[in-house]
């Protein structure tokens, strides 16, 4: 998308404005309540919404000890990742059915990269930088990292933000902050990271939100799953209502991304639900909507070996997620 034109439409009355804004917390917490008590889809309709989860995960790993050969099964995991038999069983077996994207730290982008066309896959290399997961490193230094990311081929950037400057009000300079990384993404997608456990309250993941969005966001993104408190149903109430008053005041529509500590199949159909009330069918797509996760995609495959089968399969029986 490069530069975006909703970008340039922001300006220092719209932070003025941002800074005098108070989220209700009781209001969202009955809300989350709410949506979490509302029934899920069973039998094919809930196979249907899993699949479509598949379709919206980025495939994650963000570990010390990653290697080139994990980041090769990852990516071929991503390309296929649920069993051919399966698909075949759900006629699905001729949809192209692939993650939305895989997503690395900025020095296994190379060989995500490599794999991947090797393969002869479009899948998208999203990249976590700036300092990723704290983002306490020079503002040069996050810079640079998020241009090395960009040359050895992610076509996403997960960008974290500078906490400090929001914990301390520090709106414009976040925005300033942000700026510069949509800059040096380019072409490539910006998804910005609030880590939400670390703002302190609603109000402050609202601003962030905002600012984040005004900044030039492709997507915001709750966090990093490295932070004591990742993706909440109430905080991704607030982040989604900031995406519907931006919709509402610029036309633009900008995509979400829970992320962190999503592990199983009945919490995927729980986020479909929430993301189908707060923003509509419209955001039910990759485009739009996207599972932060390294380790959800099996138990949606064992929901799925379940609902084809009859069975469990025991976790041996799947490849690795
Ligand atoms: O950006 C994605 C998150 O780091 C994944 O977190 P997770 O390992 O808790 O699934």
């Amino acid at each position: 998308m490069g530069v975006t034109s909703h970008m340039k439409q922001s300006c220092i009355s719209d932070l003025e404005y941002i800074s005098k804004i108070k989220v209700n917390t009781q209001t969202v917490l009955k809300r989350a309540q709410h949506i979490q008590g509302q029934k899920i889809p069973t039998k094919q309709w809930q196979a249907a919404w899993l699949l479509k989860a598949v379709t919206c995960i980025d495939l994650t790993t963000l570990a010390g000890d990653d290697t080139p050969s994990n980041i090769q099964r990852l990516c071929l995991k991503a390309i296929q990742p649920v069993e051919y038999k399966l698909l075949k069983k759900m006629d699905m077996h001729d949809k192209e059915v692939t993650t939305a994207a895989v997503c690395v730290y900025p020095s296994r982008v190379a060989d995500a990269a490599k794999l991947l066309e090797a393969a002869k896959s479009t899948l998208p290399v999203a990249s976590v930088a700036t300092g990723f997961p704290a983002g306490q490193t020079p503002l040069e230094t996050r810079l640079q990292e998020v241009r090395m990311a960009v040359a050895d081929g992610a076509t996403e950037i997960d960008i974290v933000i500078n906490r400090t400057l929001a914990l301390t009000g520090q709106w414009e300079a976040m925005f300033d902050e942000i700026r510069q990384f949509r800059m040096v993404c380019g072409n490539a997608h910006m998804k910005t990271i609030l880590a939400v456990g670390e703002l302190g309250t609603f109000t402050n993941v609202y601003k962030a939100s905002m600012v984040a969005m005004m900044a030039g966001s492709d997507f915001i993104k709750t966090s990093t799953g490295k932070e004591a408190i990742n993706a909440t149903y109430s905080v991704a109430i607030v982040m989604a209502r900031a995406i519907r008053n931006y919709y509402l005041f610029t036309g633009y529509k900008v995509g979400f991304k829970p992320a962190g500590g999503i592990r199983t199949a009945q919490e995927c159909l729980v986020w479909l639900n929430l993301i189908k009330e707060e923003l509509g069918n419209d955001w039910l797509c990759p485009h739009l909507f996207r599972l932060g996760a390294s380790s959800l995609l099996t138990d949606i495959e064992r929901q799925l070996y379940h609902h084809v089968t009859g069975q469990y399969a025991a976790y041996d029986e799947l490849p690795m997620a």
